[in-house]
């Protein structure tokens, strides 16, 4: 796969000066499909999955369904997403990854899909103000997540929260989905009563 080349945006967006939100292992795409269809007019929906076939599933949505704020790109996003950015007119303001792959075997952690070239991406082209929401129900996912942001908090991330006097770890997971727009997968473990872990950052 590779390498990669950002498309031409006006032929993907109507207006592809909107501020840009990226999910990242979009997988079925319905998520950014709500969003993008709540959104219109306001915002441009970019997924990137590795799984061709799902992303041009993912295509054929957004042309049926005339979303002219939403596309799918197949790529490998952890080594892609800087080149990918690199020419989008408008500011990259929010950037999801959600429930990525939890690859559980210590051989096969090279394979998360946040690691520091993703990292080094996001924080290049976010704008301030901009935000990233992590969330997974597996903890030690998010806290891998977490792991990678980290050098980055305090100078140009801060944790939002929703609880603010305390220190307390468990107090740092951000209480709720942030856009409203519960994926697939979050839906199927809260309807099991089990929680999703989630971290919010805002660039500053
Ligand atoms: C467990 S699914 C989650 C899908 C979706 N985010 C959700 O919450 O329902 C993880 C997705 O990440 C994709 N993926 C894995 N590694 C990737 C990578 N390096 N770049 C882009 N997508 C990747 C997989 O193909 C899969 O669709």
């Amino acid at each position: 796969m590779g390498p990669y080349y950002p498309p031409v945006w006006a032929m993907v967006f109507t207006n592809p000066k909107l501020p840009l939100s990226v999910d990242i292992g979009s997988g079925s795409g319905r998520f950014l499909m709500l969003l993008a269809k709540r959104n219109s007019g306001s915002s441009n929906f970019l997924g990137l999955d590795v799984r061709h076939k799902l992303v041009e599933r993912s295509n054929a949505w957004a042309e049926q369904l005339q979303l002219k704020n939403m596309h799918f790109i197949t790529a490998n996003a952890t080594i892609a997403l800087d080149s990918l950015l690199a020419t989008y007119p408008g500011k990259l303001t929010f950037v999801s990854i959600l429930c990525p792959d939890p690859q559980f075997k210590t051989r096969h952690y090279k394979r998360r899909i946040v690691q520091r070239p993703l990292v080094n991406a996001i924080m290049k082209y976010l704008a301030v103000g901009g935000k990233i929401f992590l969330e997974s129900d597996v903890e030690e996912v998010v806290l891998d997540m977490k792991r990678h942001f980290k050098e980055h908090l305090g100078d140009s991330l801060v944790l939002v929260k929703k609880h603010e006097s305390t220190s307390i770890e468990e107090k740092e997971w951000y209480p709720e989905n942030p856009t409203g727009v519960p994926t697939e997968r979050e839906v199927a473990v809260l309807g099991r009563g089990l929680p999703m872990f989630r971290l919010l950052y805002e660039r500053v």
